[in-house]
Order: C-alpha cells, then sequence, then structure tokens
C-alpha cells in the first residue's frame, strides 16, 4: 500500500458523551476516527411509543393496512436529548452512522415510513453539523424487504445534505453472524399481515443477494458519486466471484467486526490469509477505503487532559493519512498496522499505472495529431515492447540469410524500414538486432511528425553514425527507398547456391525495375525487405495500422518481403464498470455530448468479468456451472469457441494457486478479427489506387455465458499481435503473461454502453461488434441483446440500442 491506510474504531454500544476528549481518547489510541451514533437511545425509546400508541390505535392501523400511501405515524424533530452531536471540532474526526433499529424496507408501510422519517431527521441533522460522512445500515436479508422502498429513503437522504458521503454498510453476502437482532429493531414490530412467508432462497442466489441489492439501490440513486460501500468482511468468506463483484464497487470503508479476527498461537488477534489477501487488495483501490475495527477492543482511557483542540491533537481525516504511525497497544489496531507494514512493494505496472487506474482517455490519433515528446517517453519506458521487436527483428534478419533470400539493395544490404520512427526507439533495436545477428543492413527510418523529425536527425548524428536513411513523409505518399547508383550490380545474398544467384538476381532487378521506371531519371528506386511499424492501439486496428500500412504495402518486396508485426487480433468481453458508466454519464456527457459512445483507453481496475468459466478446482456447488453454462451457450447459434487460449489460461491459474485466495474465474474473452500483413487480397497499389477501404471494415458476433448475475456496463477491448512468428505480444488477460509479462505501453479499451444492462444468472449476451469505414474515416459500432433460454427456446430478454462513434471517427 502506497498510503498510510486509515483505520477507524467502531462500537455498536457506544455511550460516551462525543466531545473533544473522545476524539482525542480514538487519536491516543492511534485511530484516526472513530463512528458515533447520530441519535441516543432516548430518541429510539420515543419512536417506539410513538409507533406502539399508532399500533394501539385500531382506527390508524386500519387505515394503513388499506392504503399503502397513508402518513399516520409522524415523528417529531429531534430534541436536545434526541442527540448527542453539536457542530463543534469534534465533528471533523468522526464517522456518523444512522439508527440501525430502523427498517427502511420493511413490508409494514407503516415500519416503512416512520424508519424513512428517522433517517431523514437523522441525516438533516448530521448534515446542520458538518458531518461529512455518514454510515446507514444496508438492508435486510430477507425476501420480505422491499429494496425499492429502501433506496427510494435513500434517494431522499441524498439530498439532505449535498456536501455529505453516505456509506451504505453492506455484507459481502448474507452472513448469519453479523446480521444480529436487536432489542427494539423495527423490524419485529411488522404486522404479520404484510410479512410473507419466508422464502428459501437458492444459495447461488444468495450468495449475490447483498450485491443485487446494493445494484439496485444505486440504481435508483442514479449512480450518485456520493453513494458509496462500507463493506464488512465476515468470517466465512463469500465465493471468489462474489468479492471480485465487490472489488468492482465504490468501496470506501472496509469493516471488520471483531468476531472475523481469529487468535494466533500467542493468543493475540490475526486475520487468516485469506482475509488478509482480501483486505489488502481493496485497500489498494486507487481511493483507498478506510478500515473501520468493530466491536472489538473498547476505546483505552486516556490520561491526556483534553485542550483546546489543534491540528496536532486533532487532524482531519485527509490531514491524518500523511502523519506517522505508531504502535500503541491495541492488540486488533497494532495487528492491522503490522500487516500494512509487511505489504510487499508495488509491482511495476503498479508503479507505472498509479494515478491512472479507471481514468478515462481519448485514444491517440498518432495519424492525424503529432504526439508530444513526452508521449514517446511514457512508450519508450516499456520494458518488454522494444525488447520483443528486436527479438522479431533479429529472427527475420536470420532467416533471410538461413532462407537465402536475395536482398533489394543492389550491394547486397537487406533493406530495413521503421515506418512511423517516432524518436527512433525500433531504429536503434534494428541495428542492434543487424550487429547481432551479423547481417548488414539498409537502415531507413519514416516519420511524418515534424517535430520527432527533428529528433531522428539529432539521434542520426550522435548515435547511428549517419548509417540511417531518414524520410520525412507519410507513409502512404513514400516512393520508397532510392539511390543514385544503378541497380544492375549484383546483389549479396547469404547461404546461396551459386547456381541459384543468376535467377534470383534476374527476380530482383524486375521487381526494383517496376518501380524505378516511373521515377526521375537519376534516383533509382528499390524495395524495402523488413517493414517495422508499431502503429497499434489499444484494439489493435483502432490507430489505423491496417489503412497506414495498406498505403506503404506496394513498397515492399512483394516476394520476400516480410511486415514486422505480421498479424494482429482484437478482442473483447463483456464487464461490469459501475465507476467508468458514473464517471462518462454523470460527467464527461456534459462536455461531449457522443462521450457514451466512443472507445475510450484506461487501465480497467474496478472492472469484474461477466462471463466467466470457473476453473474446475472452485466450482462452487452454488454456482451454475459452467458444463451448464456451456450447454446453454451452445442453444444459441453465435457462440463459438469460448476461450482464446486455454493454455495461458491454465497456466494463469497454476501461478495463482500459491495464494490463499482462490484464483479467480477466467474471462471469456473473443477474438473479434485479424489483419494480416503483407495484405496478399490487395496486391501492390499505391493508395490512390486502392479504390476503397471497404476490405479494411469487419464485422462479429459472439455469445457470452453469464454465470453470475450482474450488470453490464460495457466491452472491454484488447490485442494480441505477432511481430514475428514465436514473437508475440498481448494485452489479452488470458495471454498476456505468456506472450508479454511486464508490457505497459498499452492499455485497454472501454466501449460504453449508454444504459446498464442487467444479465440474469444463466443469461447468455451475444455483442455485435463492427469496425466501419467509408473510405475517409474509421470508426466502431456495438450492441448487445440479452437471452434467457425457457423450455429449451432463446427468448429475448434485454438488449442496449446501437451505439456508434462515427461522430468522433478516426480519420484517415
Ligand atoms: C505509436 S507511435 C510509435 C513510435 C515509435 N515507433 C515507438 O515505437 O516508440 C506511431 C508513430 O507513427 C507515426 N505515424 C502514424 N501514422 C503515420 C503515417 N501515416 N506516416 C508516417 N508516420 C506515421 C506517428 O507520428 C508516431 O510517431
Amino acid at each position: 500500500m502506497n498510503n498510510t491506510i486509515l483505520v477507524g474504531h467502531h462500537d455498536s454500544k457506544r455511550n460516551e458523551i462525543l466531545s473533544t476528549a473522545l476524539t482525542q481518547q480514538a487519536h491516543s489510541a492511534n485511530y484516526d476516527m472513530l463512528t458515533f451514533p447520530i441519535t441516543t437511545p432516548h430518541f429510539h425509546s420515543r419512536v417506539l411509543s410513538i409507533l406502539s400508541s399508532a399500533f394501539l390505535n385500531d382506527s390508524t392501523a386500519h387505515e394503513a393496512l388499506h392504503s399503502s400511501n397513508a402518513v399516520p405515524v409522524f415523528v417529531e424533530p429531534l430534541t436536545p436529548a434526541d442527540t448527542q452531536l453539536t457542530p463543534d471540532d469534534s465533528i471533523s474526526s468522526i464517522i456518523g452512522v444512522t439508527s440501525t433499529w430502523i427498517d427502511l424496507g420493511s413490508p409494514d408501510p407503516i415500519i416503512a415510513d416512520v424508519s424513512r422519517q428517522v433517517l431523514k431527521l437523522e441525516l438533516a441533522y448530521a448534515a446542520f453539523c458538518g458531518v461529512s460522512y455518514v454510515i446507514i445500515p444496508g438492508p435486510r436479508h430477507d425476501a420480505s424487504c422491499d429494496i425499492a422502498a429502501y433506496a427510494r429513503a435513500i434517494l431522499d437522504g441524498l439530498s439532505q445534505g449535498p456536501y455529505m458521503t453516505l456509506y451504505l454498510w453492506m455484507q459481502t453476502h448474507p452472513d448469519p453472524v453479523l446480521q444480529r437482532e436487536q432489542v427494539g429493531d423495527l423490524a419485529t414490530f411488522a404486522r404479520r399481515g404484510y410479512v410473507p412467508a419466508a422464502e428459501q432462497s437458492e444459495t447461488s442466489k444468495a450468495a449475490f443477494q447483498t450485491w443485487q441489492a446494493w445494484d439496485a439501490i444505486r440504481y435508483i440513486c442514479k449512480y450518485s458519486t456520493r453513494l458509496c460501500v462500507a463493506l464488512s468482511i465476515p468470517g466465512t468468506l463469500p465465493p471468489p466471484a462474489v468479492v471480485s463483484r465487490w472489488y468492482s464497487e465504490p468501496i470506501r470503508i472496509l469493516t471488520l467486526d471483531g468476531t472475523t479476527f481469529a487468535k494466533n498461537a500467542k493468543g493475540y488477534p490475526a486475520l487468516s490469509v485469506s482475509h488478509q489477501d482480501i483486505t489488502f487488495k481493496l485497500s489498494k483501490l486507487k481511493t483507498q477505503p478506510w478500515l473501520i475495527i468493530c466491536d472489538a477492543t473498547p476505546l483505552p482511557a486516556t490520561s491526556t487532559t483534553p485542550g483546546k483542540a489543534t491540528d496536532a491533537n486533532y487532524p482531519s481525516l485527509k490531514a491524518a493519512q500523511t502523519m506517522p504511525v505508531t504502535a500503541h497497544g491495541d492488540p486488533h489496531l497494532d495487528y492491522i498496522r503490522h500487516l500494512q507494514n509487511k505489504q510487499r512493494s508495488l509491482t511495476l505496472m503498479d508503479q507505472f499505472g498509479a494515478g491512472y487506474q479507471d481514468y478515462l482517455q481519448a485514444p491517440l490519433q498518432p495519424l492525424t495529431v503529432n504526439l508530444e515528446s513526452v508521449t514517446y517517453e511514457v512508450f519508450e519506458k516499456d520494458p518488454i515492447k522494444y525488447e520483443w521487436y528486436e527479438r522479431a527483428v533479429a529472427r527475420a534478419l536470420h532467416d533471410w540469410i538461413e532462407h537465402s533470400k536475395p536482398t533489394s539493395n543492389p550491394d547486397g544490404r537487406v533493406v530495413v524500414a521503421v515506418v512511423g520512427a517516432g524518436r527512433g526507439p525500433l531504429v536503434s533495436r534494428a541495428l542492434k538486432a543487424a550487429e547481432d545477428v551479423g547481417v548488414d543492413i539498409d537502415m531507413w527510418a519514416l516519420e511524418k511528425n515534424p517535430n520527432a523529425f527533428v529528433l531522428l536527425q539529432r539521434h542520426n548524428e550522435d548515435k547511428w553514425h549517419n548509417q540511417v536513411s531518414l524520410v520525412k513523409s507519410d507513409m502512404r505518399t513514400w516512393q520508397g527507398p532510392s539511390t543514385n547508383k544503378s541497380l544492375s550490380s549484383i546483389p549479396k545474398t547469404y547461404n546461396v547456391d551459386p547456381d541459384e544467384l543468376e535467377q534470383n538476381h534476374s527476380d530482383l532487378t524486375k521487381v526494383n525495375s517496376q518501380s524505378s521506371s516511373i521515377l526521375m531519371p537519376q534516383i533509382n528506386r528499390y524495395k524495402i525487405d523488413i517493414l517495422i511499424s508499431e502503429l497499434l492501439g489499444s484494439f489493435a486496428d483502432n490507430e489505423l495500422s491496417p489503412e497506414c500500412l495498406d498505403g506503404v504495402q506496394h513498397l515492399l518486396n512483394p516476394i520476400h518481403g516480410i511486415s514486422i508485426p505480421s498479424s494482429y487480433t482484437a478482442h473483447f468481453t463483456p464487464v461490469a464498470a459501475p465507476k467508468l458508466h458514473s464517471d462518462i454519464s454523470l460527467s464527461m456527457v456534459h462536455t461531449n455530448p457522443y462521450a457514451a459512445e466512443v472507445p475510450y483507453v484506461v487501465m480497467l481496475d474496478q472492472v469484474d468479468f461477466l462471463s466467466t468459466m470457473a476453473p474446475q478446482s472452485q466450482q462452487d456447488s452454488t454456482l451454475l456451472s459452467p458444463t451448464k453454462a456451456k450447454s446453454f451457450a451452445s442453444l444459441f447459434s453465435t457462440s463459438s469457441s469460448t476461450r482464446k487460449s486455454s493454455s495461458s489460461a491454465t497456466s494463469n491459474q497454476t501461478s495463482k494457486t500459491k495464494s490463499a485466495t482462490p484464483p479467480p474465474a477466467t474471462p471469456v474473452i473473443h477474438t473479434a478479427w485479424s489483419f494480416h500483413h503483407p495484405n496478399h487480397q490487395i496486391h501492390s497499389l499505391t493508395t490512390t489506387q486502392v479504390p476503397t477501404n471497404a476490405h479494411n471494415a469487419r464485422y462479429c458476433r459472439f455469445a457470452f455465458p453469464i454465470t453470475n448475475p450482474g450488470t453490464c456496463h460495457g466491452l472491454a477491448g484488447y490485442f494480441e499481435t505477432v511481430l514475428y512468428p514465436g514473437v508475440e505480444l498481448s494485452t489479452n488477460p488470458l495471454t498476456m503473461e505468456d506472450k508479454s509479462a511486464g508490457m505497459i505501453s498499452w492499455f485497454p479499451i472501454y466501449f460504453p454502453f449508454k444504459s446498464p444492462v442487467f444479465l440474469a444468472e444463466g443469461a447468455v449476451c451475444e455483442v455485435s461488434m463492427w469496425r466501419m469505414t467509408d473510405d475517409r474515416k474509421v470508426w466502431y459500432e456495438w450492441c448487445m441483446d440479452v437471452f434467457m433460454a425457457v423450455a429449451d427456446m432463446k427468448i429475448k430478454v434485454g438488449c442496449t440500442e446501437l451505439h456508434s462513434s462515427e461522430k468522433e471517427a478516426c480519420l484517415m
């Protein structure tokens, strides 16, 4: 963890008076904050007596029974005896807690309405006092709970304090240990006529029950950024799929009940390895949640005399984050601090991506926009990409010799061109590969960015000993390498049988003369043997690599020419991404009306894969088994192979079994389409001769089985590329570890949905995706249909509209 984790103290029976002395007591005990009930037991008694007199009054009860709209019971505003809160210095160190005895989702309209009034009074008063953070107990976990009514009350609550953040206190899954009934719970007063018979819910549904409740509430609350989750980590952990789902949610507080701690050999409280893993995975989120220890150790009394509040003894929650931490003697707290110190250091990707998690960026358009030096500098930090390119060039040169291919330059050097050279890192790598393999190359570097071209010229003088022929041009209008020497000299070939030499030479002269015939008399043009480019975007072709390479392909030796990369593929899968959805729909659409219909480059962090195949070892009998999901998926005509690379997925799982937490399920990620270079469908044509770009349009439709309920906010996209056979790069989670572990150059791409789509357990969603072009520009379109199998019939149960990024298309 990068920052000191903020730890709070919660005592559900707290009955001290709220004062600066109490908050100082918490700080002296090394806590950063403490929770405090907004109202007192006096208020609870008052509400109970209002309620019982209402229930004793037959006519009121009768009226309520026959009209759910009635407001028969009125809770009078708070009195001084009803609350301890006062707007003083202690307020900035507390998190308010609303009454745990109310039942906002009660099936009994009187109980629900009284609860709603209680919540409203408490939030309004807390907001008045300046409380910034309030925890509200989540809905009850029984089938009778009216989630819509609960959510409506929370929506009302949000309007009580515009600067207040509300944390719904949710359990990861229904946990009987944590669902303790208290004396005076309003739920127990619900009249029998309103309470339906208890339903036995399937365990598979139960595992996601609390998440589904949260999902419904935040939907009604319109994904408000002031509505977050305080997640209670239970003693018995839920299945990994449930943990993974919660990870994608706005968890700002983690609560650990005293009962969740076990005792170690020396009798000190400790967490199981699985609990440690989950706690610290969650605490590595970009917005680090606070951790609250509940009902564990009482606050130790302090000898410090309360004095005037200063920044030092009453730091704000923000200031506390940067303050040094010292052990104090509260065993639970000391244990948490000890764990924190033990945390392993950040990976390179963690360091590189720090601050970028879930940050939506417009994809680069290097074809139409000239990149800044700092952008190239970021690319060049990649420890893998350039290494792999060097390897690919070395192998290509090696094979050139092995296969005795003639060189396009008559002086015998293999002609190598980097097109789109940027600041030149691939040029340096190509020169290095040639030196290592021992092959003479005729090195060309082309770049259309005039600013980057200045650096290329400088590097040529300083680093490359003027060995490189530089060209400032768009690759699509380049006429190719040239010399003012005659092309008739016999080219140098390696490993060649003298008998073949004659034939090779006549082939090459033919090839070169085709292009030289149209040129100025003194300039002789010749072909490129190895064409190197790096024009790939997060979805492979989204920075128009196919269009650019089509435009330069006519310069490639048509017989032996090699393109590095030789091919690339785009991949996608549906994801839950509530943060991205709220960022786009609540803020970005205000500055860009098309914001909900454009793809974004984003380091996906708080997202969850919705279509997964659970590894056999972790299959929970409570969840729909993959076999079942697969056989159901076979009902759908478009479903094809469910996974790109089973071998890599398996190796992924093996590497993770060492962890105490079971590995996450493997996502189903389909290959949308591919591009190959050189493209033999378009024969040696220059751009002006290519009549249309239609050959670069693509379409696909894939089925994704849904094993657990979820809400889909969009599609996550990745790419893979074969630079040269055996040398591959990948951002696809299924293959990246095997193909290019540690590569940091590309974040995934995200195709948003304007409106979230609920996917029921056992559904299959079919996604259609298009790469569109009108010969001037390229854009993407995407949509989703959701189906359920009912009596062996495929019934459509949901869909998205067709999304199109045409308005923000990439210009060719
Ligand atoms: C992603 S950058 C890669 C730069 C460099 N090769 C590297 O790997 O660090 C792509 C480069 O290609 C250049 N580029 C894109 N389209 C081009 C075109 N049609 N003609 C020439 N250069 C182009 C851009 O200006 C940019 O410098």
